[in-house]
């Protein structure tokens, strides 16, 4: 099966187009006020609307109140949500839409495992496996053991942290990941997708 690509951290119509047309399946939209690749409601609805067909629409959120999912919800027309923080599997479940929960990869040996962190979100769509402590925020740009990645769990696993064009294919070779998802490394600023690196890294995928 083909390894799947999502892009995350875009900003602007144009970026979403871009990517779309480089042949990604999915773009994320980050709705954590933090990032310096926040996107607010009216940018979201926006960049969601111009997506061509199967290109899916991803919010990520980070330890936000539910009632700021629903609002966004209510305007911007996403097809999945991504949690990439310490939310608990009742808060995850409880949005009209599936979700991927975000894993903390670093440390989490010594906190009982992948496979025991997973099995807590039994109704979660797939694991997005990212370099960051459990707790810290995600979107480092950093990169951690790929041969950490869990093989046989039965949910689709996403590889982030740190990928790039040059390390892309090696990562998608150790780890035989259902998709990656990058964003730093394929970024001329934050928020700002270069479409050289674009390319290079769906091309780099193609070598995997
Ligand atoms: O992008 C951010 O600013 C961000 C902030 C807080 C939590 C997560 C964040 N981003 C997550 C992602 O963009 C990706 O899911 C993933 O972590 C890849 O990021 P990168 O290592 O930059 O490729």
């Amino acid at each position: 099966m083909r390894c799947r690509a999502k892009i995350c951290g875009i900003t602007s119509v144009a970026d979403a187009l871009m990517v779309s047309a480089a042949g990604v399946d999915a773009i994320g939209l980050v709705f954590y006020p933090k990032s310096k690749r926040h996107v607010d409601i009216a940018q979201a609805t926006e960049i969601c609307r111009a997506v061509p067909p199967f290109v899916t629409t991803v919010g990520l959120f980070l330890d936000a109140q539910p009632d700021f999912v629903r609002t966004v919800l209510a305007s911007v027309p996403l097809d999945v949500l991504q949690f990439h923080g310490s939310e608990s599997p009742e808060y995850c479940r409880q949005f009209p839409r599936p979700y991927m929960k975000a894993v903390g990869m670093k440390g989490l040996a010594e906190s009982g495992g992948f496979t025991a962190y997973a099995d807590r979100y039994p109704d979660a769509q797939g694991f997005l496996v990212d370099s960051h402590a459990p707790g810290a925020a995600g979107g480092t740009g950093e990169t951690f053991d790929w041969t950490q990645v869990p093989q046989d769990y039965p949910k689709p696993i996403i590889l982030a942290g740190g990928l790039t064009p040059e390390n892309v294919a090696e990562a998608i070779r150790l780890s035989r990941v259902y998709a990656v998802d990058v964003s730093s490394g394929v970024e001329s600023a934050p928020g700002v997708k270069a479409p050289a690196l674009v390319q290079a890294f769906m091309a780099g995928m193609g070598a995997a």
